[in-house]
């Protein structure tokens, strides 16, 4: 099994990249997903959350998690992110394992891509065969948050400003993906890479 660990800044194109991925045969495990299952309605993880936050601030009225309003908390606060990092995190990882082991049993030649926005910050990139790093400057990842996603300038920036460099992400990288052009561009150089990975 390889496994590639695809990581880049919010709307950096992960996903566009990890789907692409999938349809050419990889297994596809993604670490956002993840995090939602470890906060998923009556989990241990959700009973965290509200008693570090308060039910009144992050359950809506049907007492889900609200993302927009835990998110809106903490990306203004480095204490409350961390908080929420440490309770969701270990959860994350410990279903990322299990996923990883489900897809090694699925197949022992299989190649695996974990979709994973804090590879970086996490310090991880040793425990991937391969790192793949999706590359657009952060303007433009604004932008495209902006327009595509509804989101506000401010909030973009904020979520920007607790994630890794550009230039940190790229010292990382054994691979990198220029997201900045267009669409098929970058479904191009994840074409070639799949060809490099599978002709290896
Ligand atoms: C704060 C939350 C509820 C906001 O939810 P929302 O639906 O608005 O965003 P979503 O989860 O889809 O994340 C979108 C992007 O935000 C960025 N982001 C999310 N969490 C973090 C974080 N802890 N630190 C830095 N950037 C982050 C990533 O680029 C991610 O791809 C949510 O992001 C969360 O629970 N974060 C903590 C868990 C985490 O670290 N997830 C990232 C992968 S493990
Ligand atoms: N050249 C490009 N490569 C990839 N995505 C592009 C490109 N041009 C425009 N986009 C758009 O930019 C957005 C990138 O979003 P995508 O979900 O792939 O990124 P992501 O890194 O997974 O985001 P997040 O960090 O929020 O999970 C999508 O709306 C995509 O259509």
């Amino acid at each position: 099994m390889k496994v590639i660990g695809l990581t880049g800044g919010i709307a950096s194109g992960k996903s566009t990249i990890g789907r692409r991925l999938e349809s050419l045969g990889a297994i596809r495990i993604d670490a956002d997903q993840l995090a939602r299952d470890a906060v998923a309605p009556g989990s241990p993880g959700l009973a965290r959350v509200v008693s570090r936050f308060g039910a009144d601030r992050v359950l809506d009225e049907r007492g889900e998690l609200d993302r927009a309003a835990l998110g809106a908390i903490v990306f203004e606060d480095p204490e409350a992110l961390a908080a929420l990092n440490q309770i969701v995190h270990p959860e994350v990882r410990r279903l990322y394992e299990r996923a990883l082991a489900d897809a090694s049993a699925q197949s022992g030649d299989a190649v695996v891509v974990y979709e994973i926005p804090l590879l970086v910050e996490a310090a991880r990139e040793m425990e991937f065969d391969l790192v793949v790093v999706a590359d657009a400057p952060a303007d433009l990842r604004v932008e495209r948050l902006v327009e595509l996603r509804g989101m506000a300038e401010t909030d973009a920036r904020s979520r920007i400003a607790n994630q890794a460099s550009d230039a940190e992400r790229r010292a990382a990288a054994d691979v990198l993906i220029d997201t900045s052009e267009s669409e098929a561009h970058t479904l191009a150089q994840v074409d070639a890479l799949w060809a490099r990975l599978v002709g290896e």
